[in-house]
């Protein structure tokens, strides 16, 4: 399905099974939309990715920071790491994501694209310690990127643009059915922030999204 060029209507679930999407379309004006990308590029602890895959430490080119409402500890790719607690200017973020899409969050895990040649590869976040069928809520920042979703078994893929200022709401059994990705493209020459915020189960520790590589 195709739904690159339809204007973003938030009640429509974007999959056709499985699960639950919703596009916002952009939830920012332009200047708050440009504010928030500057204070994140340079108010934010950015570290580039090391993943272990096959025995080997991958370094990633995008940049991931991670923050929460407590020092949540999780293991991402082998190391384990600490949630920062809250920026200003993530916790007007998440209060508006809060309001707007109807659902809590308790954490972040933050992307920095520095152009088009990185993305993320095909994964879903269904991490034992994000709560089950939690809501994620991904705003984007940045330049526009192509999203696509695929359903596990049937392969059925859903794209979409993930444009500047907006919102993409995850929810229901979506992780468990579909994977998602952030293709590369030479398309794309300024940077993106991808901040997907979402709720850590605290009886059970923390874990954000698995590590796809690039
Ligand atoms: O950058 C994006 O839009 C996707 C990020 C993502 O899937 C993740 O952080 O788990
Ligand atoms: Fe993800």
């Amino acid at each position: 399905m195709d739904l690159f060029h339809t204007t973003p209507d938030p009640t429509l679930n974007l999959l056709p099974k499985d699960g639950k999407a919703f596009y916002y379309g952009s939830i920012l004006d332009q200047d708050q939309a440009d504010y928030y990308l500057h204070e994140l590029m340079t108010n934010i602890e950015w570290r580039h990715d090391q993943l272990k895959m096959f025995g080997r430490t991958i370094t990633t080119k995008r940049k991931v920071a991670w923050y929460g409402d407590s020092p949540f500890e999780y293991t991402y790719s082998h190391s384990s790491k600490q949630a920062l607690p809250w920026t200003r200017e993530l916790l007007e973020l998440k209060t508006l994501l809060e309001k707007t899409s109807g659902e809590c969050y308790n954490s972040c895990l933050l992307n920095l694209y520095h152009d088009g040649s990185e993305g993320m590869g095909w994964h879903s976040d269904d991490e034992k310690e994000l709560k089950k069928n939690g809501a994620i809520a991904s705003l984007s920042l940045g330049a526009d990127r192509k999203f696509i979703f695929r359903h596990k078994k049937t392969k059925e893929k859903v794209d979409l643009f993930l444009h500047d200022g907006s919102l993409l709401v995850m929810k229901g059994t979506t992780q468990t059915h579909w994977q998602h990705r952030l293709p590369p493209t030479r398309r794309v020459l300024e940077p993106r922030i991808n901040l997907t915020f979402r709720t850590i189960d605290t009886v059970q520790g923390a874990s954000p999204a698995k590590s796809p590589v690039n």
